[in-house]
């Protein structure tokens, strides 16, 4: 029964994102079966909700199917939202420390982790967003270093970063389940009306 539901593929080339959407998403319950695919797409610049639009226009193109992406953001209120969508290369460039660092001259050390999950029910198939955030403070990184930013990411309400916080408890409040939630009521409603399987889709 599970083979003939319609296939949605999770598109990322992150193993920490797919492993923590397998998580939240859960096993059976969806109407449809998601599988993932590993592509490296290209970022526009613009605002998060743009990028990743056009990240899911692309990736419902290469896949010819029905997909999904997210844009994981990291904003600080100081700097006006940014590093925002450019978290990614500010982190790889000046780390942990440079993160703490770009917030040294004010006294404001709050955040948001934003993310921006794109859903296209196919090529041409104009992409839905659905957006969360968490709500934090920018802190010297405590804890585990395998997931991105997380160490210096400390919730509003938690005396834990992200890295230091169980990982079904990040998973409960993240910027990540709350766009999560709203994507998977979607899916809910509406993934039954999406195309049965055709092209097999790959997994990994
Ligand atoms: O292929 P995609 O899905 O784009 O994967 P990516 O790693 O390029 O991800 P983004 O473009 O969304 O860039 C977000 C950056 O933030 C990091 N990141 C994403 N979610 C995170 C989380 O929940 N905790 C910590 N770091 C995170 C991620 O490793 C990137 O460095
Ligand atoms: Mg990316």
């Amino acid at each position: 029964m599970s083979a003939s539901r319609p296939v949605v593929t999770f598109v990322t080339g992150n193993a920490k994102k797919l492993e923590e959407v397998r998580a939240i998403l859960g096993g059976d319950a969806l109407p449809v079966r998601i599988v993932s695919q590993k592509l490296d797409l290209p970022e526009l610049q613009g605002e998060p909700e743009e990028i990743s639009s056009e990240k899911c226009r692309l990736a419902a193109e290469q896949v010819g199917g029905p997909v999904f992406v997210e844009d994981t953001s990291l904003c600080f209120n100081a700097l006006g939202g940014l590093p925002g969508p450019y978290i990614k290369w500010f982190l790889e460039k000046t780390g942990h420390e440079g993160l703490n660092n770009l917030l040294a001259a004010y006294p404001d050390k709050s955040a948001y982790a934003q993310c921006i999950f794109g859903f296209s029910a196919g090529p041409g198939q104009t992409p839905i967003t659905f957006d969360g955030r968490t709500p934090g403070q920018i802190v010297p990184a405590r804890g585990p270093t395998d997931f991105g930013w997380d160490p210096v990411f400390q919730p509003e309400g938690y005396s834990e970063t992200y890295a230091e916080m169980d990982k079904a408890e990040k998973n409960k409040i993240s910027h990540r389940y709350r766009a999560l939630v709203k994507l998977q009521e979607h899916l809910v409603a509406h993934g039954a009306e999406l195309p049965p399987p055709a092209k097999a889709a790959r997994s990994e």
